[in-house]
C-alpha cells in the first residue's frame, strides 16, 4: 500500500518505517510511505510555510501554496488516485471500523496540521475526509498519521507475523483483550490463573472469551451493546456479572 504524507516534520513520520510490524512491513515492500515537506516548495528567499491569519488573533496558519504544491507532488508522484485525508480535532473520530475501510485503498495521501492548521478551503477543494484520533491539544497532525499508518499496516496481508496477529482476535471481534500472563507463575505471591495453567485448551478459550466480554461489560459498555453477541457469549457473560456482583 502507498502512503504519502505532507508533513514540515518527515524525519518525524518516517520513524514509523524504522520499528516493528511497521518497520518490516515497510522492509517487505508491503508499505510504502513518502513524506512531502511543503517547505521544500516554499518559493521565497526565507522558505516560509506559515502565514498570517485573516482576522487577526493568535498564530498561524500554514500557507496556501507550499502545502497545496507538496500535495499536488505527492499525488502525481505515482499512479492510482488517492483518497486524501487531514488529520484534525474537526475531524471524524477514528476507529477500526474506519481503519479497515482506509486499509482498502490503494492509495492514502496523509496531510499533517501545524500552527493553528490549514486555509478552510484547501479542505474544501483538497480534501476527502478529515480524521480526528481523539480529543486532546495536539502540537500537529504527524503523531495522528503515525498512529493511523500503524493501524492500516496491520491490516495489510503478510505484514503481521504469526506472533503479532493473536491479539487482533478479540479486538478485531470488537472487545477488550484478556489479561495476559507470563512467567513467573507466582509473582510477588500473585498466583496466574489456574485454568491458564491446565492445558484444557477449551476451558482456556472459554475463560479468555469470558474475560473479553466481561472487562469490556465493566470497562467499555459501548463495546459490548456494538458486539454480536453469541448465546454462549451471553451465559459466559452473565455467569461474569453474577460473579462481579455477588
Ligand atoms: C479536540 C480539542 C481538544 C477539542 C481541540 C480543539 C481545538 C484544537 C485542538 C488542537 O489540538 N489543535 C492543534 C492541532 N491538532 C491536531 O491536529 C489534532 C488534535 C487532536 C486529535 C487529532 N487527530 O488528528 C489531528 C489531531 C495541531 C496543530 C494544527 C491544528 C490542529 C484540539
Amino acid at each position: 500500500m502507498r502512503i504519502d504524507a505532507v508533513t514540515l516534520f518527515p524525519d518525524l513520520v518516517s520513524q514509523v518505517t524504522q520499528w516493528g510490524v511497521t518497520g518490516r512491513a515497510s522492509e517487505q515492500g508491503l508499505l510504502q510511505l513518502v513524506c512531502w515537506n511543503p517547505r521544500d516548495y516554499a518559493r521565497d528567499r526565507h522558505r516560509t510555510v506559515d502565514d498570517r491569519p485573516y482576522g487577526g488573533g493568535p498564530g498561524m496558519v500554514m500557507k496556501v501554496e507550499p502545502l497545496r504544491a507538496a500535495m499536488h507532488e505527492a499525488r502525481a508522484s505515482a499512479p492510482g488516485r488517492s483518497l486524501s485525508l487531514y488529520l484534525s480535532p474537526q475531524g471524524r473520530r477514528l476507529d477500526q471500523a474506519a481503519v479497515e475501510r482506509l486499509a482498502g485503498q490503494e492509495r492514502l495521501l496523509l496531510v499533517c496540521g501545524r500552527y493553528e492548521g490549514i486555509d478552510e478551503r484547501v479542505i474544501a477543494t483538497e480534501i476527502d475526509e478529515e480524521i480526528s484520533i481523539g480529543d486532546y491539544v495536539l502540537s500537529g497532525g504527524e503523531l495522528p498519521a503515525m498512529v493511523l499508518i500503524d493501524a492500516v499496516a496491520r491490516l495489510i496481508p503478510g505484514a503481521l507475523g504469526h506472533a503479532d496477529s493473536a491479539s487482533e482476535d478479540s479486538f478485531s471481534a470488537g472487545l477488550l483483550d484478556y489479561p495476559h500472563y507470563t512467567r513467573p507463575e507466582v509473582l510477588d505471591g500473585m498466583a496466574v490463573p489456574a485454568v491458564l495453567l491446565s492445558g484444557d485448551h477449551d476451558a482456556i478459550g472459554r475463560w479468555r472469551r469470558q474475560q473479553a466480554l466481561g472487562r469490556s461489560w465493566l470497562r467499555r459498555p459501548d463495546l459490548i451493546n456494538r458486539a454480536q453477541l453469541s448465546t454462549e457469549d451471553r451465559r459466559l457473560l452473565d455467569e461474569y456479572i453474577d460473579e462481579y456482583r455477588s
